[in-house]
């Protein structure tokens, strides 16, 4: 799914205007009956007492509409108007005379309002700023909305949560509303997915108000969100007359003295996801240990006994996997670059090998053309510098990937993967995945992938989202204290399932809600 940005949608409700010869105020009466019909569908009428906060621009005009429904549906409400400036717009005041000339008197709330009073069980509809935010709200308005949370009302934000820039992070973590349920227009927006601003939204749904569906397939995004849709086309499917050797031979090199259990959980998500034959190169204080844990993998040893010392090894491999446990003494790090000059195709880089590079930074234009980096937050400002925001994380991650034609994967709640000036980001997973080896795991599933023949962008795209699936369906029938990186492990083989089974039909819908 297309995650645009404020500038995009502006454009596609223009276009779409234009297109369908309506007017902006119809374009707002659409939008207004989608929430209307959501929040309907939902409370059936219950005698809730609704609260509207309305600013008086577009998103102050969306409530103000969304209040006439309402109203004409039956439920109790009440209107406010968050009067932060005198610019109201054109179709915020036709709402506005809708609402009056049916005998609606909204209290206009300015600096020295008293704040109304909201009782806990009430529901609050925000839609004070939309996606024209443009700058900090004053200060009687950020008291507003610390007003609104102290309530303990659910919190239902129109588009998105009152407060949010769409384009960089806000200056104090008090000056936007925390939302119960976003409901967003035509598409999910960015902010919903970084960790800063993610916070702000708890659940969030999308309308589609049915902007022009040509503008919107042609209007190239930076930002996609990853789903099914995206993810399976991505697969691919074994042969019946297939061998071992035609999922490749993978190579996972890492660890060192108390760390070959990251090499351990590497190499068997790398065998379960599919990898035809394993190798795990590690000091000679792994080779016990691997032979004992993973029977079905190869071992080789470097002569350190208890971390690298030299990477020498007599075979091919389809795709490595390096970095994993694998400490960053001065030795390890020139067997490590002595690597990277012999290797030329597209590889995983983790953990302490990215802690190398960061370190050694002339090793970056050694890395292969196309490798996969899998850093997580920490290891990625190690690498990339500290930045402001989140938006600033993402340009500057943008721009290494495209300076040194690799992938980054950043992990965290919504993983996102940076291919030059794409992102995609992943929407699945949960926070029993927080947990040791988890990251370990996900690179013996990126590896295990690109032995495998995909590219490394699927290769990417795929293992992040099946690494996601696998630990949510452990969590569900471990739930997420006890989930552990083995866990996901064991749940692949159901993620592949889950993934590629046909989508139900009404008719085992209905079967399956009604049995
Ligand atoms: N396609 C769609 O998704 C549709 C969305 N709709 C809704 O429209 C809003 C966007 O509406 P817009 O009027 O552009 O912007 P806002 O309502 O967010 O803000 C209104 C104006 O407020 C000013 N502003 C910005 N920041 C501040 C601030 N901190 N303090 C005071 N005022 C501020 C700014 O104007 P200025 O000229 O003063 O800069 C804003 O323009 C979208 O989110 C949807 O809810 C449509 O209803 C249907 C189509
Ligand atoms: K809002």
């Amino acid at each position: 799914m297309k995650i645009f940005d404020a500038k995009q949608i502006y454009a596609a409700d223009s276009f779409t205007i234009q297109k369908q010869q309506i007017t902006s105020d119809e374009l707002m009466e659409r939008a207004s009956l989608q929430l209307f019909h959501w929040l309907h569908q939902r409370m059936q009428g219950a005698p809730v007492k609704i609260h509207l906060f309305c600013g008086i621009g577009n998103n102050g005009g969306d409530g103000l509409a969304l209040a006439r429904h309402l109203q004409e549906h039956g439920y109790h409400i009440e209107v406010n108007i968050v009067n932060y400036s005198e610019k109201r717009s054109p179709d915020f005041l036709t709402n506005l005379d809708r609402l009056k000339a049916r005998k609606i008197w909204p209290n206009i709330l300015n600096g020295d309002s008293a704040f109304p009073s909201i009782g806990v069980d009430d529901i609050i509809v925000d839609a004070i700023f939309g996606i024209g935010l443009n700058r900090s709200p004053a200060p009687w308005v950020v008291d507003l909305m610390k007003n609104l949370k102290a309530t303990g009302a659910f919190i239902l934000s129109v588009d998105v949560p009152s407060g949010l820039f769409m384009d960089r992070g806000i200056e104090d973590p008090e000056f936007a509303v925390e939302a119960d349920f976003v409901l967003s227009f035509q598409a999910p927006k960015l902010v919903f997915f970084l960790p800063e601003t993610a916070r702000y939204i708890k659940q969030w749904d999308v309308l589609d108000i049915g902007l022009d569906p040509e503008f919107l397939e042609k209007t190239e995004t930076t930002y996609k969100l990853m789903g099914k849709a995206e993810v399976l086309p991505l697969y691919r499917p074994r042969q019946k007359f297939s061998h071992k050797g035609h999922y490749g031979h993978a190579l996972i090199l890492g660890g060192s003295y108390g760390k070959i259990g990251a090499v351990i959980l590497s190499t068997s998500a790398c065998l379960r996801v599919g990898a035809g034959l394993v190798t795990a190169y590690v000091p000679q204080c792994g080779l016990l240990p691997l032979q004992i844990a993973c029977p079905e993998a190869m071992v080789l040893t470097d002569k350190g006994e208890k971390y690298i010392s030299q990477i020498e090894f007599d075979l091919e491999p389809s795709a490595v996997g390096a970095g994993i446990g694998l400490g960053t003494e001065k030795e390890t790090v020139s067997a490590l670059s002595a690597f990277l000059d012999a290797q030329k195709s597209a590889m995983v880089l983790d953990a302490d090998a990215l802690n190398i590079l960061s370190q050694n930074r002339k090793l970056l234009d050694k890395i292969p053309e196309g490798s996969i980096l899998t850093p997580h937050p920490k290891e990625l400002e190690r690498l990339l510098g500290s930045w402001k925001d989140d938006f600033e994380k993402l340009q500057k991650t943008r721009e290494f990937s495209v300076n040194h034609r690799c992938i980054i994967v950043i992990k965290g709640a919504h993983t996102t993967i940076c291919a030059g000036e794409k992102c995609y980001i992943n929407n699945n997973g949960n926070p029993g995945m927080a947990t040791a080896g988890s990251g370990d795991v996900l690179t013996g599933f990126i590896t295990g992938l690109l032995s495998q023949g995909y590219e490394p962008l699927a290769a990417a795209i795929f293992g992040v989202f099946l690494h996601g699936m696998a630990g949510d369906l452990a969590a569900t029938e471990q739930g997420f204290e006890a989930l552990t990186a083995n866990s996901i492990i064991d749940f692949i083989g159901k993620a592949y399932i889950e993934l590629l089974r046909p989508p139900q039909t009404q008719e085992q819908q209905t079967e399956e809600t009604e049995a």
